[in-house]
């Protein structure tokens, strides 16, 4: 697999706030990269140091085999939407789009109109941008990243502004020039149950360092089945533990809200309820469960449920 970008132990500092931290990264041809943090994590600073919009502070970075320090010839075939898309908001939609065009020395053909159709901006096109709501300059910036078919499209929160079915289409049409132009893409957005739609690939990232990269298959297998039950009286919760510890050997669980314990090594359904209940410990369920993606992604960055205690 050809990797197409390369990044190793990059720092970002902004003054005194270290916006990258050591962070490596790698992007191979095909993928679809889900870039996935909490706000303020560092997505941005990444993609625009990947961009050339801003410098890194240090370490090493190289965009289909260019290294940044050296060149940015690569930025001719990479398409970009960071932040919200620059336009001349006195200039109508087609005008931008043609000075685009003109300064990446290709002409607005028929398939570019059909995109603008797919994305429903092609009536707006003859209309001054200043007069273009949120989502529709957001359609816009998108059909201007990509209308020259870039090898390597890079989308910073492309669905900000966009409605449902925009976010929709964009899905759609992302899927179909990864598989059609054979474009690498890189998305990024807080929401990991959007990117896991699309992305093949995920790196999730905090504090500036990148936590994981990891296949969406790898992930997936990670949010293995777990056993939830919930004793029937909340006071028994200490004896319930005691129980799994000492008697039966089982410390791969977590105690969360509510009482409720999830146990994720494969325990035996039956002999727990049957050592519980020779202990008058009654269980008000215990059932087979399963993490969401979103779940799992909120235990790692640590925004998620409380423990109460853990074994
Ligand atoms: N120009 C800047 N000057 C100072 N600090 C900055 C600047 N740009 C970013 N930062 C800081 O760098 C850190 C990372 O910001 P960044 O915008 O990259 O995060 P993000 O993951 O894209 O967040 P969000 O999802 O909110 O867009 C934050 O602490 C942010 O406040």
């Amino acid at each position: 697999m050809e990797k197409l970008i390369e990044i190793k132990e990059l720092n970002k500092s902004f003054g005194n706030v270290k916006a990258l931290d050591n962070l490596n990264f790698n992007l191979y041809s095909g993928d679809i990269y889900g870039l996935v943090g909490e706000n303020g994590a560092g997505k941005s600073t990444l993609l625009k140091v990947i961009a050339g919009h801003i410098n890194k502070t240090s370490g090493s970075c190289t965009v289909l085999n260019m290294d940044l320090d050296k060149s940015f010839e690569f930025r001719k075939e990479c398409g970009f939407l960071i932040e919200s898309p620059a336009f001349y908001s006195y200039m109508t939609g087609i005008k931008n789009l043609n000075y685009l065009a003109e300064l990446r020395n290709i002409k607005i053909d028929n398939e570019i109109l059909e995109i603008a159709e797919f994305f429903n901006i092609d009536s707006v096109l003859n209309k001054k941008v200043k007069g273009y709501s949120t989502g529709m300059r957001q359609r816009l910036g998108i059909l201007a990243a990509v209308m020259h078919k870039p090898r390597i499209l890079i989308l910073d929160e492309p669905i900000n502004g966009l409605d449902p079915s925009g976010i929709i289409d964009l899905r759609n049409f992302l899927l179909k020039i990864n598989k059609e132009w054979n474009t690498t893409i890189i998305v990024s957005s807080h929401i990991l149950n959007e990117l896991s739609q699309i992305a093949n690939r995920i790196g999730i990232i905090k504090n500036g360092s990148m936590l994981e990269e990891i296949t969406l298959e790898d992930l997936k297998e990670r949010n293995k089945k777990f056993l939830k039950l919930v004793p029937f009286e909340k006071e028994e919760l200490p004896k319930v533990v005691n129980i799994l510890e000492e008697k039966l050997k089982i410390y791969d669980f977590k105690v969360m809200p509510n009482s409720v314990i999830e146990i994720y090594s494969g325990a035996d359904r039956l002999i727990i309820q049957k050592t519980l209940a020779k202990n008058d410990i009654y269980l008000s369920s215990i059932s087979i469960e399963e993490n969401t993606l979103e779940e799992y992604y909120m235990d790692l960055v640590g925004g998620g449920e409380n423990d109460i205690f853990k074994s």
